[in-house]
């Protein structure tokens, strides 16, 4: 896991390890610059570019300058810095910096307040204004210049954060932040980029690591964690030899109804697919045909109108609930019916969650444990409006510790917030799996997980890797438009392999 620290609590570690690594904090932005430098030249080998960097006078700034000394050294020769004279002070670094700058050779050019902005050339801008010490929203000298440099419409690389993106905490919609093609960060991504407010602002963040203190890191417990491939290795057990269907248990799915059997197909061929050892999904008469075609290995139990299929509830390891299910009074009714008669941790999706939004005494009912798997919309219905993402997250690590649950919140980052308060964000998926069926494929894999005997959380964390995963490898090579989400649920099986090998 990677911890996803506050701007306040890197700051504290950056003194951490100024402190007891030992290392002098000048030091220790010559290696964030370095660090930013190497990735800068991954991206952007030609030394003939025409490169601007424009730095305020914080530390942001003094990595500016040290990275265009850098840069300098490294054959960069088209190469100029405007340093921005917005505020009479400086930090001690970058007056450092700015002193190790003075004998180069490299045109540098003072901007002073309410002054008029000199004309920018360059093809590629380096943003080293602000960085994660923003207080507050931009304005003034700040807000004009960052509005001009955004209509020049130039390609521009943030150092650590896109000037005036506040690294957590609400983004207003009208703040003015200058928008990068590229953000190199220092150690961590920071939470707001893992939030879709950020989308308009950045295109692409890549995080490098300046070797702050691990042990420090860790020790802060923030609430806030970046699930990486080495946490789902460790949470993923292999199949032993002897073990049969019954080892990887019985998992159960109600879903699908006339017009949405396609929910149920897919669901439940997921759950195959992810390893359970039997897969039995509830399902109207008219969808057996087509069950039985598109998933033979998947059993069922016929569901009549206004009639409550017989379950032996001690048959199933979980039970998932809710694909394509409809929201009619028998889909109330056969909900009902589950939360009277199944006392384990249970998977709700879908349909079932709008019943529970709309039902709000039944969400008390679900096992502890359980998991419920909204999106966006879902999760208001169920929640209540949010008008930020922050604040949705807020709400999310409030509600999985108040009612015992892990909460699934679907997205590009998709948050698990999990009964401890914990909020876990995924690292894998793409925008090619932005397509109707793909959370029916989530839930199967999650279910299938739980009744292999993955904890809920567990089954949580490594299914929506594994789902993402899956997208990642289909669409990522070829860069595919789009991936379907039967093909996703085809690919698990590889994926898993992959991550047990
Ligand atoms: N030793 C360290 O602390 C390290 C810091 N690093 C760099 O330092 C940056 C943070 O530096 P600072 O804390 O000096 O802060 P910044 O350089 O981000 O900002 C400088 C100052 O601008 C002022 N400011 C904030 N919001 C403003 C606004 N809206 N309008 C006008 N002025 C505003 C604040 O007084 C702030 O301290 C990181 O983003 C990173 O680039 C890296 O060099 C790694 C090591
Ligand atoms: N732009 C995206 N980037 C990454 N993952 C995405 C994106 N769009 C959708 N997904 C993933 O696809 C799934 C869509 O789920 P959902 O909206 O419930 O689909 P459906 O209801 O059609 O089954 C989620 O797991 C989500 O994380
Ligand atoms: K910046």
């Amino acid at each position: 896991m990677l911890p996803l620290l506050t701007a306040q609590q890197i700051h504290e570690a950056d003194a951490y390890t100024i402190s007891h690594e030992p290392v002098t904090s000048v030091n220790l932005m010559e290696r964030a610059s370095k660090a930013f430098v190497s990735r800068f030249m991954q991206h952007f080998p030609d030394k003939a570019q025409t490169i601007s960097a424009y730095c305020g006078s914080g530390n942001n700034g003094g990595d500016g300058l040290a990275i265009a000394r850098m840069l300098n050294e490294h054959g960069y020769r088209q190469l100029n810095v405007k340093v921005v004279r917005f505020s009479d002070k400086a930090t001690d670094d970058f007056n450092t910096n700015l002193h190790r700058f003075q004998h180069l050779s490299v045109p540098l050019l003072e901007i002073e307040k309410g002054g008029n902005f000199p004309p920018e050339d360059s093809a590629i801008i380096i943003d080293a204004l602000l960085g994660s010490g923003l207080n507050k929203p931009l304005s003034g000298d700040y807000e004009q210049l960052v509005k001009h440099l955004n209509q020049l419409e130039k390609t521009v690389v943030a150092v650590d954060v896109p000037t005036g993106l506040p690294t957590e905490g609400a983004v207003s919609k009208e703040a003015t932040i200058l928008k990068a093609k590229l953000v190199i960060t220092f150690q961590q991504p920071k939470i707001n980029f893992l939030l879709p407010e950020s989308g308009p602002h950045m295109e692409s963040w890549e995080a490098v690591d300046i070797g702050l203190d691990d042990t420090y890191l860790q020790s802060l417990n923030s609430p806030y964690q970046l699930i990486e491939k080495g946490d789902i290795k460790t949470i993923l057990k292999p199949r032993h030899k002897f073990s049969n269907k019954g080892t990887y248990g019985h998992a159960l799915l109600v879903a699908g109804q006339a017009k949405t059997m396609g929910a149920a197909l897919l669901c439940s061929s997921a759950c195959v697919y992810a390893g359970a050892g039997l897969t039995t999904v509830c399902i109207p008469e008219s969808g057996l045909t087509a069950l039985n075609s598109y998933q033979a290995e998947v059993m069922a139990i016929i569901r009549e109108q206004d009639q409550l299929p017989e379950i032996e509830w001690d048959k199933f390891s979980v039970i998932g609930v809710g694909p394509g299910l409809g929201k009619d009074d028998n889909a109330l009714a056969l909900l009902k019916n589950i939360l009277a008669n199944y006392h384990k941790p249970m998977i709700i999706d879908a349909d079932a969650l709008n019943l529970l939004a709309t039902h709000q005494e039944l969400l008390q009912q679900l096992p502890k444990g359980s998991i419920v798997t909204p999106h966006m919309k879902e999760f208001d219905r169920l929640f209540g409006e949010h008008d930020t993402w922050w604040n949705r997250l807020q709400t999310l690590k409030q509600k999985a510790q108040e009612l015992q649950i892990n909460i699934v919140l679907k997205n590009d980052y998709t948050i698990t917030g999990t009964p401890d308060g914990k909020l876990y964000f995924n690292s894998t998926s793409n925008a090619a799996m932005a397509s109707g069926g793909m959370g029916d494929i989530l839930t199967g894999i999650i279910t299938a997980l739980v009744a292999q005997k993955y904890t809920p959380e567990q089954a949580c964390l490594a299914g929506v890797y594994l789902h993402g995963k899956a997208g990642d490898v289909l669409a990522l090579p070829n860069q595919l438009h789009v991936v379907l989400p039967g093909q996703v649920a085809a690919k698990i099986p590889a994926v898993i392999a992959q991550l047990t090998a």
